[in-house]
């Protein structure tokens, strides 16, 4: 499928309902237009998908999702397809009574479902059921029909979006359709992006419906998808003083490997030197690790000064710990006013001590520690990550690395891209210990907050789903350290680079 100019754009309930409305008025055509557009648009994708197929079933819901539906039920009939269709409610309204009058006129049957149905025999099931309307976990028929589906061993296309994932944050308040392919109408939408939308969306295409570009530059997204990139190329006659020198201050007792694994990480991301400020007990076993780190013993704020003085960009954070020892460091680098990145108990000591940043700052939280940092349950968090990332990025003054699936990167200024790349295998220790060390050498190349932080997610993600071609369970956060280096030089990834 080639890619659409403004496939990037990512938008709200809110902005998709004024572009809907616009489209018609761009097009001069009436909504039931629209909506047979969308429905031919969803069985090129099925033909596509699914070329032999023969016998289908549409399940519709009681808005234009279902209208869709509908629709689509009529030109697959007219294509020659078998087909089936479950109704959630008796009636419709608007476009989509139209549409239901158009399949019941050819003949068409409805099937109205209720939480004792049994679900049609089917080679695949059009899930037609909610689109940008789900306000609410769906309710125990449509619940059940959702299951019933999902547990059908039938591939599923869904409508726009996968029924029981909000559109705007990629929560699933209740059970949720499962798609083999989503096909999602006139533009990109946040939720299909992050959150539970990878377990959801399946392979996801979006379908224009022949919207014209001018109506795209006109809307302002709500975010944006990052991009793939290399690291910006060196100058020949560049030496290590050019590429800047990252700190990395952690490795209490038990988590030496942390602070090694991020050290590692951004002399791979083409930091220019990399010291390491730990306790002195590790400092051998960094040294023969990876003698490229120049490794040092610290015990309180006096050994640490004379290493930040040396440093360009901290890495703060990665196994330091919440003790004594550690509060020490942090406390003490935090007051060097170095630009930075903060990470693990970085960020949980900063929950404790909250400040704002007046240097270049990337914070790299995951949902327990963006909970703890706004004070909230963690399950707010993934009820909207978008406002989350964003809430941080402002109340602390730094670009906002918001982890997970689908990591949302946010400024201050409200801005804010998400991560189509990474895997469940990275779901592993140390993997935040070496977007730690990208992001700092990135910061130390000279990148700004946003741009290191970007650059920093998208390789650090590339770079796990390029280790995790040979698989995902068992991958290793070191495993990611030859695929950085490949990606940072530009040299393709192999993997999802679209
Ligand atoms: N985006 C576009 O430009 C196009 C959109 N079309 C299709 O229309 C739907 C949006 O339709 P809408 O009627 O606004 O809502 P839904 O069909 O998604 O939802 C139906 C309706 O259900 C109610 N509702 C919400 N949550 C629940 C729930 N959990 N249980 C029961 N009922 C619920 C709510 O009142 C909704 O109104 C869009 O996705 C497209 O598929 C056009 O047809 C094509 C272009
Ligand atoms: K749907």
């Amino acid at each position: 499928m080639p890619i659409h100019p403004y496939s990037r754009d990512l938008h709200t309930v809110g902005q998709l309902r004024v572009m809907e409305r616009a489209a018609l008025a761009a097009l001069g055509i009436s909504g039931q237009e629209l909506m047979r557009r969308a429905a031919s648009a969803a069985l090129s994708s099925l033909r596509r998908h699914w070329p032999q197929l023969q016998q289908i079933c549409i399940h519709c819901g009681p808005g234009n999702n279902g209208g869709d539906g509908f629709l689509l039920g009529v030109l697959a009939r007219e294509a020659g397809l078998q087909v089936e269709l479950v109704a959630l409610s008796a009636a419709a309204h608007g476009d989509a009574a139209l549409a239901r009058a158009a399949w019941e006129a050819g003949g068409g049957k409805v099937q109205l479902w209720d939480i004792d149905g049994v679900l049609p025999a089917a080679e695949l099931h059009v899930d037609a059921l909610y689109g940008i309307g789900l306000n609410r976990a769906p309710e125990p028929a449509a619940a059940r029909l959702i299951e019933q589906i999902n547990h059908s061993g039938r591939p599923v296309l869904a409508l726009d979006v996968p029924s029981g994932l909000n559109t705007d944050s990629g929560d699933c308040p209740g059970v949720a359709i499962r798609a083999s392919v989503t096909v999602t109408f006139i533009a990109g939408k946040r939720g299909l992006h992050t959150g539970r939308a990878a377990d959801q969306v399946g392979v996801l295409e979006l379908a224009t419906l022949g919207v014209p570009d001018s109506l795209y530059a006109a809307t302002s997204p709500d975010a944006q998808l990052l991009v793939a990139a290399a690291l910006p190329p060196r100058p020949r006659y560049a030496n290590k003083g050019d590429n800047g020198h990252v700190l990395v201050i952690g490795g209490e007792h038990g988590m030496a490997g942390a602070a090694r694994l991020a050290g590692e990480s951004a002399l791979r991301a083409g930091a220019g030197l990399v010291s390491v400020a730990t306790r002195a007990g590790h400092v051998f076993a960094l040294n023969a690790a990876r003698p490229e780190l120049m490794a040092h013993g610290v015990d309180g704020p006096q050994t640490l000064m004379p290493l930040l003085e040396r440093a360009s960009v901290l890495a703060l954070g990665p196994g330091l710990g919440q003790a004594s020892w550690g509060h020490a460091l942090w406390l003490t680098a935090l007051d060097a006013n170095k630009p930075l990145v903060l990470d693990a108990d970085g960020l949980n000591l900063l929950a404790r001590e909250p400040r704002r940043f007046t240097v270049p700052a990337v914070m790299t939280p995951h949902p327990g520690e963006a909970a703890r940092l706004l004070g909230v349950a963690t399950r707010e968090i993934e009820r909207d990550r978008f406002a989350a990332a964003r809430e941080l990025a402002k109340r602390y003054a730094a670009v906002v690395v918001l982890k997970g699936v689908g990591s949302l990167v946010a400024d201050p200024d409200g801005r804010l891209d998400v991560c189509p790349w990474g895997n469940p295998g990275m779901a592993s220790g140390g993997m935040g210990d070496l977007l730690t060390g990208v992001v700092a050498a990135l910061l130390a190349q000279g990148c700004s907050a946003w741009r290191a932080a970007c650059l920093g997610v998208g390789l650090h993600a590339r770079a796990g789903d390029l280790a995790a071609q040979r698989g995902e369970r068992g991958l290793l956060a070191s495993d990611l350290l030859a695929p950085l280096r490949e990606l940072g030089n530009g040299m393709s990834g192999c993997g999802r680079d679209t």
